[in-house]
């Protein structure tokens, strides 16, 4: 039988299914039930999620969670979270209350500039080319101007057209370097369309335009998020802990192996909520990398000093988000979300995004230098292990209970369920 299939796209979804079904998952006879459970009954709702992406067969829920008690520039906010990963919204919660109690988070936005470029090849004589971009160099500003027009009365639109030659790095290779405002849009969508009528302007027969696309990398799109206080006020132990806390981050700092881990838990914060508000996470965490490496070496997007007797902890990253345009305001639970932020500007939006980011830096290097981190992360973890071997709600009550501040793993969990049930 034929696993390849023609007109799939065509297809609707009980059609889409049923040939899955009897192609891919003859031995699963409860798929069909399993991706029915998650169509959601109101049939215009259904219709909306079915819409945001193709080939759409189901939904696949990710809980929706809050993380109470930020306070942000003396502002107090509820954070909202999307995340699969257990212990990570109860980390949030538990560093935004430490926090809330020395003065909060502040958060400045230090750049807002994104990038685009039209990428093309060229063998002619350099001058030659640069005397037909300066000559050009307005008429290529003004054929976008029907596209800029709207974000140009907002502020924003094209910053500036560069021409770069790049023929060091590739032969022949030459680039229209475009730099842009897109005020409260993440943008993508307005910086192509800008670039592609660029790149059909500046066509010549000798010009050769590969493509024409926005860039992920926003080294200039920067927000900065920190938190300080006096070591005494850290607690008890306070110099320990931040000698141990600073010695955790000069580790990240020079070796890349750790500095992934440290960044991957600053992700565990800035993901959950560019998901919540209906951003593009992978573009997030593209740009948030490579700026992580902008010095050659991967290293940490957190930085820790103590001077005088005061802690000072902060990030800076570059973030490209939207309070409007993509799903921001379409998905009802985005919308929500920015509801919940009370309408932010992309800029706030920036400012709390790195604030969620710093919090569950702190609040996983806190663990890590002091407790280990499985105690807390088993703690939250264990629903789930207990969920995987199917316990009841009353054995689930009792086993939560019982290993209450005992060192958990699936094994000793497992026993312990086993020891109840023969009791
Ligand atoms: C897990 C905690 C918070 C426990 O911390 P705890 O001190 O045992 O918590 P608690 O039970 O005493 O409660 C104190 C507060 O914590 C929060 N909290 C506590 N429990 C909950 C809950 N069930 N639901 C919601 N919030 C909760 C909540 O704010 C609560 O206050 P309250 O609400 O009672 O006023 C702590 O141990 C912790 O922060 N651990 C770090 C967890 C972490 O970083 N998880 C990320 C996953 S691991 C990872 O992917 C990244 C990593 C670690 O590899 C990164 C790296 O290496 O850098
Ligand atoms: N490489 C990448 O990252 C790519 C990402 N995308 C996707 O593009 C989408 C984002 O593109 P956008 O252009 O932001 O969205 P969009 O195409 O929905 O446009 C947003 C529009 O909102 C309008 N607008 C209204 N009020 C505004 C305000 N106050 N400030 C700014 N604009 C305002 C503008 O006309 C703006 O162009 C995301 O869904 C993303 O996943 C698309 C292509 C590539």
């Amino acid at each position: 039988m034929s696993k390849t299939i023609t007109g799939f796209s065509k297809l609707d979804k009980e059609e889409k299914t049923t040939w899955l079904i009897n192609n891919f998952l003859t031995d699963f006879p409860d798929s069909h039930s399993v991706l029915n459970q998650y169509l959601n009954p109101n049939k215009k709702l259904q219709q909306l999620h079915d819409e945001f992406i193709e080939n759409s067969i189901s939904n696949y829920y990710l809980p929706f969670a809050v993380a109470p008690n930020f306070t942000i520039n003396n502002k107090a906010y509820v954070i909202p979270m999307v995340i699969e990963e257990s212990s990570v919204v109860a980390a949030a919660s538990l560093v935004a209350k430490f926090w809330s109690k020395r003065g909060g988070f502040k958060a400045e936005v230090l750049s807002t500039t994104k990038i685009g470029q039209v990428h093309f090849m060229y063998a002619g004589a350099y001058l030659n080319l640069e005397t037909y971009f300066n000559s050009l160099k307005p008429t290529l500003l003004k054929a976008t101007e029907s596209i800029t027009k709207n974000m140009r009365k907002r502020g924003g639109g094209i910053l500036d057209i560069e021409l770069r030659d790049k023929t060091s790095d590739l032969d022949h290779y030459y680039q229209l370097h475009v730099t842009f405002e897109t005020k409260d849009s993440m943008g993508a969508n307005f910086i192509n369309s800008c670039l592609e009528t660029i790149a059909n302007t500046f066509r010549k027969d000798d010009v050769e335009i590969v493509m024409s696309i926005l860039s992920n990398y926003i080294p200039d799109c920067l927000v900065k998020a920190e938190v300080s206080c006096d070591i005494d006020d850290l607690g008890e132990n306070g110099m320990e802990f931040a000698k141990k806390f600073y010695q955790a981050l000069q580790i990240a700092q020079v070796e890349p192996y750790r500095a992934v881990t440290h960044n991957k838990g600053i992700m565990n914060g800035i993901d959950a909520v560019v998901i919540a508000t209906g951003n593009d996470f992978r573009a997030v965490e593209a740009g948030v990398h490579a700026y992580a490496a902008k010095s050659g070496k991967y290293k940490s997007l957190s930085q820790c000093t103590i001077n005088d007797g005061v802690f000072k902890f902060w990030i800076e990253i570059p973030l490209a988000l939207g309070t409007v345009g993509g799903l921001t305001n379409l998905h009802p639970l985005s919308k929500l979300s920015l509801n919940l932020l009370q309408n932010p500007s992309a800029k706030e939006l920036m400012m709390i995004v790195a604030v969620a980011g710093l919090a569950q830096n702190f609040a996983a290097l806190k663990a890590l230098t002091t407790t280990g981190i499985q105690k807390g992360h088993m703690k939250m973890h264990l629903n789930n292990i207990l969920n995987q071997l199917e316990a009841t709600k009353d054995e689930k009550l009792m086993l939560v209970n019982s290993l209450n501040n005992q060192h958990i793993t699936y094994n000793s969990v497992n026993k312990a369920l086993q020891q109840l049930r023969v009791q």
